[in-house]
């Protein structure tokens, strides 16, 4: 007997699935808990993309990402469909790979329009890889290497040039080249309501040239002929639920649009970052991804008209947003251990290495028994990672029907800064990942074998054991 909440919601983990119809894509994906085309299916277990969860767990093994096409499909036209919307002028949405990076997201952003930001050579190589136009892709980073930067020049990107040490190796390696295109990331000095590691737009952080050295920057860059700076960029943190500081954001940037132009800049493209939270639980409440474009869009264009200048390319580049509840991870339940008045252990087969951020940043998650989706949540448990670690626990307290070893436990949410962060800790092998649309799934990340594990390892002669 599922029992019901006095709100109506059952008490099952049926409460978890999107109001979704196939003709209604107004739901905005980062404010769901499964992915869109999620549904429970007659024998009553979760389906995703048309594909039984259970089915993929036997075809493709344990653990599983399982991607919905569907949702990031969506997610990218949403983002694209509210620029045209709520902004005048040109516009372009990047995908913040270092969310999810392998060659067949960034193709499938690629074919939604979307451009890629990169933040290293190995996220460059892929996007190029994967056939990404290298006039949309973007490379970042704090520190980013000699060759990292020839690499970007030689593909013809575009560098967001961080910091002086940044600027001095550009320049130096752009001599007798055609002007490289960069844009230079400034720190805001906006405070968020974000996990202290995630947050980037604060004064003491990293990323970015110094607000005090705005116009020694500006003056630096006009100078040089090996540059050809279009545009700024700030990006203030990660799994951001207010609106507020993308507003502050937005007017501050179009502000240094003003400065640049003092020194004879043609500053055209302002890059908002990303930032814009999900919902990994219910109680997460993050705007809709309209509801995140609309106030950036106004407020540049108020700030635009107020200071005569003509309206910026916008750019944004969000990763989580995109891609963060699109994915569920499949795990099969191994062994289980109650400790009487205390808590009952659930284990699954994986943990931290295929999930890092509950233990990393004490992230919540939901999860559900993908094989019996009706049955009552009854049992309050916590879901330990496989890993010689106690603190690799997956979820602590969660609520979920009764389980007995080998069913299928769904983590949602994992889309953004799993696979991405995924490691190799106890040697275990990385986990597949496949990707679901109309009852059809395929591959795009295979399972790491044992072989794969000491690919890279190197036995020196006098090391080698002789029997
Ligand atoms: C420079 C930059 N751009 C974009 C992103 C994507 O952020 P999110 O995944 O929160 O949208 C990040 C990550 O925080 C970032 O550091
Ligand atoms: N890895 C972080 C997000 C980092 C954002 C990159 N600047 C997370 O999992 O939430």
């Amino acid at each position: 007997m599922v029992s019901t909440h006095p709100s109506g919601v059952q008490d099952s983990a049926h409460k978890y699935l999107p109001l979704f119809n196939s003709k209604n894509f107004d739901l905005s994906p980062n404010q769901q808990l499964l992915p869109l085309t999620a549904k429970v299916n007659s024998q009553d277990c979760l389906e995703i993309g048309g594909c039984d969860v259970k089915t993929l767990v036997e075809q493709f093994g344990s653990p599983l990402y399982i991607l919905d096409e569907e949702t990031v499909r969506t997610a990218c036209r949403q983002y694209r469909d509210s620029l045209k919307r709520y902004y005048k002028g040109e516009s372009q949405v990047l995908y913040a790979s270092k969310a999810w990076s392998c060659l067949a997201v960034c193709a499938l952003v690629a074919s939604e329009g979307l451009g890629i930001d990169v933040a290293s050579g190995g996220e460059l190589y892929t996007a190029l890889t994967a056939g990404v136009n290298p006039e949309l892709i973007y490379l970042h980073g704090n520190n980013k290497s000699r060759e990292e930067l020839r690499y970007a020049i030689e593909s013809g990107i575009t560098i967001m040039a961080d910091n002086w040490h940044d600027l001095q190796q550009i320049v130096e390696l752009a001599q007798g080249q055609q002007p490289v295109r960069i844009m230079l990331r400034l720190t805001p000095g906006i405070d968020c309501h974000t996990h202290e590691y995630i947050r980037t737009g604060h004064l003491d952080s990293k990323f970015g040239f110094d607000p005090g050295d705005l116009d020694e920057v500006f003056a630096f860059v006009s100078k040089q002929t090996a540059l050809n700076c279009i545009g700024v960029h700030a990006h203030i943190g990660s799994q951001i639920f207010e609106l507020q500081p993308h507003r502050d954001l937005a007017a501050l940037m179009v502000q240094w649009l003003t400065d640049s132009a003092k020194y004879g800049l043609k500053i055209t493209n302002l890059n908002v970052g990303g930032g814009l939270g999900i919902t990994y639980t219910e109680s997460d409440d993050p705007p809709s991804i309209e509801e995140w474009v609309k106030p950036i869009c106004q407020v540049i264009e108020e700030t635009c008209t107020k200071e005569n200048l003509p309206l910026p390319k916008l750019l944004c580049e969000p990763g989580r947003s995109l891609i963060g509840t699109a994915c569920v991870t499949a795990y099969t339940i191994g062994s289980q251990k109650e400790i009487p008045g205390i808590r009952t252990y659930i284990a699954v087969d994986g943990g931290m290495s295929d999930n890092p951020r509950p233990i990393t940043y004490q992230s919540v998650y939901r999860a559900a028994i993908a094989n019996q989706m009706s049955q009552p949540l009854t049992q309050t448990v916590t879901i330990a990672g496989k890993h010689c670690e106690s603190g690799d626990i997956l979820i602590k307290n969660a609520q979920l029907s009764k389980s007995k070893p080998g069913d299928i436990l769904v983590v949602m949410a994992t889309g953004a800064y799993n696979y991405s962060m995924a490691s190799n800790y106890n040697r275990l092998t990385r986990s597949a990942a496949v990707i679901v649309a109309n009852g059809e799934a395929n591959l795009i990340l295979r399972r790491e074998t044992y072989q794969d594990l000491v690919r890279q390892d190197c036995l020196p002669e006098r090391l080698i054991q002789k029997s």
